[in-house]
């Protein structure tokens, strides 16, 4: 390799590229912890020319590029490239990222909130908490009240599905319901416009619907104690408790509010409706959604 090879001006491209390769090359040997040497001996290419290589001199013949590039295990378009990421961990990241489906990728881009606007939220609401919190009875009338749509992602799942929600979960199970709903909630986040919005209690425990949601919506969790939420939806004939006695009723919410607690408080925001009238209520989450500015922030 002579010095008269080298691109001497600094703004000839072929001298950006000849010191990025020096550069790479440099970075990945380090990385790897492999002396030249070793490096040397794996490609066939003298140490003297390695060092000449890595200290941007010369004008290496792609063939040769090519031997150190399979030396050091990377493909030689990462010791070439304007933009690449030589980090072997991200480069793994990447390569699952590329495969993985459109859902988690969308989870992870809102968790490393790839597209940062706050606005993102402003205007959809979500309503979450258990069965008998409240969220279709509280949702549509503060729906109303705010003139916005009430959108019910269990409808959605109905209407998609043609059969009750009763036998949805009878026909496809818990998981393939949840899976329905998933599908569900990803329409309604690429939905324009503000809403009122009600998921279904478990939506918390799927990960990436539930960080999608919080990234897209401000989520409120509506609470009540075991023994409320029991009375409330035993009228309703709920089929999660059929068979069980007050007691037995009030042990399996408590147990299940213990264990989605931690979930729920990820919410934006809280209301508590125990020994409180409906009406009352409407009224408290009206206030808690225009005192916390989700409608306009
Ligand atoms: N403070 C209150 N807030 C909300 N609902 C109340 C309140 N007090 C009593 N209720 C009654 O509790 C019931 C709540 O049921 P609702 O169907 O709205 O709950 P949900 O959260 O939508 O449950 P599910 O998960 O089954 O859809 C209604 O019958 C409502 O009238
Ligand atoms: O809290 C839950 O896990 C559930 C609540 C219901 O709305 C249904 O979605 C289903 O029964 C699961
Ligand atoms: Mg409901």
């Amino acid at each position: 390799m002579s010095n008269s090879e080298v691109p001497q001006n600094t703004d000839d491209p072929r001298h950006a590229l000849i010191s990025r390769v020096a550069r790479r090359v440099r970075e990945v040997r380090k990385q790897k912890g492999m002396p030249r040497r070793v490096v040397s001996e794996l490609s066939g290419v003298s140490p003297r020319y390695l060092a000449q290589l890595e200290a941007g001199e010369g004008n290496i013949s792609i063939a040769l590029l090519e031997r150190v590039a399979r030396a050091l295990g990377m493909p030689m378009e990462v010791l070439i490239a304007r933009n690449i990421c030589v980090d072997p961990e991200a480069q793994r990241i990447a390569q699952l990222f590329e495969k993985a489906p459109d859902d988690i990728r969308a989870a992870i881009k809102d968790l490393l909130q790839v597209d940062k606007s706050a606005s993102l939220r402003a205007g959809r609401i979500c309503l979450m908490g258990l069965r008998g919190a409240g969220k279709t009875t509280l949702g549509r009338n503060v729906a109303k009240a705010f003139d916005l749509p009430f959108i019910e992602l269990s409808s959605m799942v109905e209407d998609d599905t043609g059969i009750p929600l009763a036998e949805v979960l009878s026909l496809y199970g818990p998981e393939g319901f949840r899976r329905l709903e998933a599908e569900a909630l990803e329409r309604v986040i690429k939905r324009t416009g503000p809403f009122i919005l009600s998921v279904s209690g478990g939506l918390v425990e799927q990960e990436a619907p539930f960080a999608r949601l919080l990234s897209r919506c401000y989520t409120i969790w509506l609470q009540t104690s075991p023994a409320e939420h029991v009375a409330r939806v035993r009228p309703q004939g709920a089929m999660q408790l059929a068979g069980d006695d007050e007691q037995q009723a009030v042990a399996k919410i408590k147990s299940l509010v213990d264990m989605r607690t931690p979930l729920y408080e990820r919410a934006h925001a809280q209301l508590d409706t125990t020994r409180t009238s409906a009406q009352k209520s409407v009224r408290d989450l009206v206030s808690l959604i225009t005192q916390m500015k989700f409608l306009t922030h």
